[in-house]
């Protein structure tokens, strides 16, 4: 028997109860769709899984019966930035929030520890990695905690990560197997925005959460974004115009916010017409920083993003763009950036190369447009950046050697999405993803926009497979990319 399903008397007691914990304590007006069913299937004392598109508004879904129930919700998640970020947004709405990590201080490590030894802890959500988990440490604190049946939750962010057939594969997550085979009553929640059926499968059977099908309550959505525009730009190293493409978009952006009407809409409320707020994925540190470097000389407010930075100097351009600064409207980032960026008027995010993966490439797009208006997601693809993509996948493979047939397949599937011009962006998606319908598409993507014009720029923009695998078989293609 869970320990903490000490429901209200009645059903509309608690829906009550949700709706003001909701206003109250988070600030919002209303559930997004699902929200409600799926929070009450955790509070009724289920196993959730939840796939849900990115921006959905996942960690609600957690968060809430965090506060709801008595007890201590244990969070899992792979990044420490998402932590942080939930972290502070938590503590500002009033909730007991903390993080435990290898960054921690050791002042703070061990006041949350000795919380925990209590077996009573004041702390309502607690953010963990994987790895942490592991430690012999924790997990004796934990089975204090769960001995005086205060151990509410687990919640597994990003839980594709347990996966091997997922494409951020982290061996530590295989072993949060531990939490069923020790805690057998306690509900787990886990969450993600992009997995396949196969990767669905193995999380659950992975968490030991296949035992027992009634237990398990699955919300599977659709991986649908409406409002993002999905555009392939090809090219090719023999006529790389990426960078005069990218600047005459831009420009011409700035110069339609730039005119009246918009301009004096803007200015009423306080905006630049250069404020735009934007990502550029590189695959290469070297890349990001010169990419940010040759906009910056061309008058675009860009700063670079990547794990070689110091802390401070990510922070502080973080909060910068966040702030929506003058020259930090756009963020020249390596994947460094991704998972958890949480500003809600990102209006374009650019892939400056074909990312590793398919799923990586949807999660860093569903960065933009998390208001719901509109966003524009392009993609410049080139045969060449394949064959060197996929040289790193197999160099990944040889210094980790994990999930490499599921790194392959995942790389080929967005190449062939690239090359794809008969068919909507959307639909494509949605199909990588598992879905039967077909979403619908108000001229959000290339091919619905014009898909004669996609012809003639695939025919006009690509190079030769010929000229691709003779530059291949000379070593021309080989790269020394640093991420
Ligand atoms: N019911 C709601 N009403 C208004 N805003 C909401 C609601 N639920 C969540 N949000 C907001 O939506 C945004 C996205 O939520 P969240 O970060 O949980 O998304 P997510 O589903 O985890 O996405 P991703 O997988 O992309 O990280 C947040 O700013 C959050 O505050």
């Amino acid at each position: 028997m869970p320990p903490v399903l000490e429901k209200s008397n009645s059903n509309s007691f608690i829906l009550r109860d949700l709706d003001f914990t909701l206003r109250r304590q988070f600030g919002k007006t209303g559930f997004r769709p699902f929200q409600r069913e799926i929070i009450q299937a955790a509070l009724d004392g289920h196993d959730v899984f939840v796939q849900a598109a990115t921006s959905f508004g996942k960690s609600l879904c957690f968060q809430l019966p965090a506060v709801v129930n008595d007890g201590i919700t244990i969070v899992v998640s792979p990044l420490l930035s998402l932590m942080m970020n939930q972290v502070e947004a938590l503590r500002a709405a009033d909730i007991d929030a903390s993080s435990l990590n290898s960054n921690t201080p050791l002042l703070e490590r061990d006041r949350i520890l000795n919380d925990l030894k209590t077996g009573h802890p004041r702390t309502r959500l607690l953010y963990v990695t994987p790895e942490l988990c592991a430690t012999d440490r924790f997990r004796d604190r934990l089975r204090i905690v769960h001995e005086q049946r205060e151990l509410a939750r687990i919640a597994i962010d990003e839980a594709h990560c347990i996966s091997e057939w997922g494409h951020d594969f982290r061996k530590d997550f295989k072993r949060l197997s531990w939490f069923r085979e020790s805690f057998p009553d306690v509900p787990i929640m886990c969450l993600t925005a992009t997995a396949n059926s196969r990767v669905r499968k193995d999380v659950l059977s992975t968490l030991g959460l296949d035992a027992n099908p009634d237990r398990l309550k699955s919300f599977t959505m659709t991986a649908h974004r409406p409002n993002l525009h999905f555009e392939i730009r090809f090219t090719r190293d023999e006529d790389d115009q990426r960078l005069d493409d990218f600047l005459r978009w831009i420009r011409g952006v700035y110069r339609r916010r730039g005119e009246d009407p918009r301009r004096s809409e803007l200015t009423e409320c306080g905006e630049r017409p250069s404020n735009v707020p934007g990502i550029i994925y590189t695959i290469s540190r070297d890349e990001c920083e010169s990419l940010a470097s040759q906009l910056r000389q061309e008058g675009i407010g860009a700063q670079p993003f990547h794990a070689k930075l110091t802390k401070e100097t990510k922070e502080q351009t973080l909060a910068k763009w966040v702030s929506n600064e003058p020259g930090y409207d756009i963020i020249v980032a390596t994947t460094a950036f991704g998972m958890g960026i949480d500003k809600n008027n990102v209006r374009f995010v650019v892939h400056w190369r074909l990312p590793k993966s398919f799923e990586g490439y949807y999660q860093e797009a569903g960065r933009a447009g998390r208001d719901g208006n509109a966003a524009y997601c392009f993609l410049y693809y080139s045969r060449e950046d394949r064959d060197r993509v996929s040289s790193l996948v197999v160099r990944d493979r040889q210094s980790s050697g994990s999930n490499f047939e599921a790194r392959a397949q995942s790389l080929q599937a967005l190449a062939q999405y690239c090359e794809s011009i008969n068919t909507c962006r959307h639909k494509l998606i949605c199909k990588y993803f598992g879905e039967k319908d077909t979403p619908a598409c108000d001229y959000a993507c290339d091919w619905h926009k014009d898909s004669a014009d996609l012809q003639r720029r695939f025919t006009r923009g690509l190079a030769s497979e010929e000229w691709v695998s003779t530059q291949r078989e000379e070593g021309l293609l080989e790269v020394d990319w640093d991420d």
